[in-house]
């Protein structure tokens, strides 16, 4: 369906202007091989400035690799370019193309953009206004919405006309827990209805987990691994997620505290440790069972998520400066 081979783009450096230092060269693809099936719902995964963004615009026609090939549904689109636009429907991380517009507006004349009728531009509009609660908002300006609400009328527009494909990046971002599983189910209604075959991008582990049928993670340019999200798991074993959540400091002259130091990644006054299962129920038991209790707010233990994988893999901790040892 799509099949990537040996994808290369570098952003050239750019010289310092009045002062201001200049950037070096970034090799944003890095010889990436990528093979999508169709009516599979792919997530694209990797902290910022890892490359997602970059590939998904060179997949969808809009940025020129410096080598390697693109193909979508039996199109070049390395010689082809302009042959996406039939082919995808992109939700890109900015939207100023449309913020002029109302939501009604917005839908309507992607559709027409697309080649739709004016009659079938406005039944497409107001089904999927319907489809994702937007129908009350169907008058205003996208530059007069909230980030959430605009994010989600430039989805609806996105899905208008009905293209085989479509890359969303990001498009949750933003968004209240209502509009997100709203998206998703539209995501979902299209490839089970229509077969659509869907590229993401997302930073959001956890939510994609549910929806995703494979991954791949991106780091530096490249594809650091790329496998179904159970299959990801499988990389870090049985390995428990162990998270305490201490009252205020967390109590260090506690020996049993003290000896889970170095393992734990501390945000604030809650520590993260992945442990193997005969370890976790040691350390739930050390820290609950003696004078490090009175300390405790509140602990938890999981199996491992996508986010374990991501973070084992060495992909940054949200927040979190620097790299998490795997
Ligand atoms: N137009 C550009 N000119 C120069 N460098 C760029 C340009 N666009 C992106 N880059 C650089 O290329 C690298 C990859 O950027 P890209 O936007 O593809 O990452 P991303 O994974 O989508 O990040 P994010 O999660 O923050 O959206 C980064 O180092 C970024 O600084």
């Amino acid at each position: 369906m799509c099949t990537v081979r040996g994808l290369v783009k570098t952003y050239p450096a750019a010289r310092g202007r009045r002062g201001a230092p200049g950037t070096d060269a970034v090799r944003a693809s890095d010889g990436i091989d990528l093979e999508v099936r169709r009516g599979e719902i792919f997530g694209l995964l990797g902290p910022n400035g890892a490359g997602k963004s970059t590939l998904v615009r060179q997949l969808t026609g809009l940025l020129r690799p410096d080598e390697g090939s693109v193909e979508l549904l039996g199109h070049d689109l390395v010689r082809h370019p302009e042959r996406a636009a039939r082919l995808v429907g992109y939700l890109g991380q900015e939207s100023t193309a449309l913020d002029e517009l109302t939501v009604a507006l917005a839908a309507e004349t992607t559709g027409r953009l697309r080649g739709l009728s004016l009659r079938a531009a406005r039944a497409e509009r107001d089904a999927v206004l319907d489809e994702l609660g937007l129908a009350p908002i169907a008058g205003r300006p996208l530059k007069k919405l909230s980030g959430g609400q605009r994010r989600l009328a430039c989805f609806a527009a996105a899905l208008v006309g009905d293209r085989p494909v479509l890359v969303l990046d990001e498009p949750t971002a933003g968004m209240d827990p209502v509009a997100r599983r709203a998206v998703w189910a539209a995501v979902d209604r299209r490839r089970a209805e229509h077969g659509t075959t869907v590229l993401l991008v997302t930073h959001n582990v956890i939510e994609a987990e549910t929806v995703l049928d494979r991954v791949a993670v991106l780091e530096r340019g490249r594809i650091i691994a790329c496998d179904t999200p159970a299959g990801l798991k499988e990389l870090v074993g049985d390995e428990v997620r162990v998270e305490l959540v201490w009252r205020a400091e967390a109590p260090l002259h506690v020996p049993e505290v003290a000896a889970l130091r170095d393992a734990a990644q501390a945000a604030g006054r809650r520590w993260t440790l992945r442990l193997a299962p005969a370890e976790a129920r040691a350390a739930v038991a050390a820290v609950t069972g003696g004078p490090a209790f009175a300390a405790l707010d509140d602990f938890t233990l999981t199996t491992p998520s996508l986010e374990d994988v991501y973070l084992a893999l060495g992909g940054r901790a949200e927040g979190a400066e620097g790299l998490v040892k795997a």
